[in-house]
């Protein structure tokens, strides 16, 4: 029987009426409006793909968005100096420079320079210091947004076999802290693990996130077994275009596993309402108002 499709552009479109909601609250009763600052530089097709989207959907939610667009040469020390203003613009609650940087700038300097509350990324080395020790944090968006989608599938995650397949800063390892935080029993594994195919098949939850089209097959996936996928490759079609895939098999997983999420449609827009989220949650906390419902981990 094939898998239910999680659908992640529903779901992600539901965490935004509720960011948007609670929103329109602040506005109205503390006269607050939630502010993210996105910098850009250069032109990564990645981030453009990412950039387009988010502007919009910031300001659908009634923030308040600035966009940063800087030229590839731009040296450390000037996007400190706009890293440093945006820290101390009290208008601006969420910062997030666009990764990757250009190759000669320090990508964990200028991280860490972002003021840790206005860390919308959760990239901060005392973000994933909080979250490494299960205490309140900014939590990564696309981890978030993925965690966010396995509770409302499964409500309790406790004692579930979690394997996560990739080990970078920004998916695989809060991915992985986050499901240890619910109670799974967690594997972190990568391009030189052992046998992945039986380490996949041991999973209750699948997260895939190796950034590799299409590696995960159906053949590796436990019968019933929930599959997030976090890859978002483009890679050539028959007629010259270009189509976006995951990093698993779509078409044999979605015969095996009990539900799975597609890609264009599943993580990828989970993603962006949770840096929407994320920049509401920021703003209440940097106001000392309570947390918002249903948004945080
Ligand atoms: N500091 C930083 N934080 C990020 O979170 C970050 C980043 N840098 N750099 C670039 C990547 C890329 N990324 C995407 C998010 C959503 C979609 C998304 O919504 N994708 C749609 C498809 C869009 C299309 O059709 O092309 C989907 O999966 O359905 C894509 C890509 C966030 N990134």
């Amino acid at each position: 029987m094939a898998a239910e499709i999680i659908d992640g552009k529903a779901f992600a479109a539901s965490v935004r009426e509720k960011v948007g909601a609670q929103v329109a609250t602040l506005v109205q009763d503390h006269g607050l409006t939630p502010g993210l600052a996105v910098v850009l530089l250069g032109d990564d097709p990645a981030s453009q793909v990412y950039v387009r989207n988010k502007g919009k959907q910031t300001r659908e939610v009634g923030m308040h968005s600035v966009e940063h667009r800087l030229p590839e040469s731009t040296s450390e020390e000037d996007l400190l100096k706009l890293i440093d203003a945006l820290n101390n613009d009290p208008a601006i609650h969420g910062i997030l420079v666009q990764l990757p940087l250009p190759e000669h700038l320090n990508s964990d300097l200028v991280i860490n320079a972002i003021d840790p509350a206005k860390d919308v990324d959760g990239f901060h080395i005392s973000n994933v210091g909080l979250l490494g020790t299960g205490q309140k944090s900014m939590v990564p968006c696309t981890p978030l947004g993925c965690l966010m989608m396995l509770r409302d599938y499964h409500g309790s995650l406790s004692g579930l076999n979690a394997v996560v397949v990739g080990r970078s800063n920004i998916v695989g390892k809060p991915m992985a802290q986050l499901l240890l935080g619910d109670s799974c029993t967690v594997t972190i594994a990568h391009s030189r693990t052992k046998d992945l195919p039986s380490v996949v098949r041991g999973a209750d939850i699948v997260i895939a996130a190796v950034g590799r089209p299409q590696m995960i097959p159906g053949a590796w996936i436990k019968p019933g077994a929930t599959v997030i996928d976090v890859g978002i490759n483009r890679i050539p079609k028959e007629d010259g275009k270009t189509r976006l895939v995951g990093d698993v098999e779509f078409d044999s997983a979605v015969e095996v596993a009990g539900a799975i999420t597609p890609v264009p449609g599943g993580v990828g827009p989970m993603t962006i309402a949770c840096l929407l989220a994320n920049t509401l949650t920021a703003c209440c906390r940097a106001n000392g108002l309570p947390e918002p419902e249903g948004l945080t981990a």
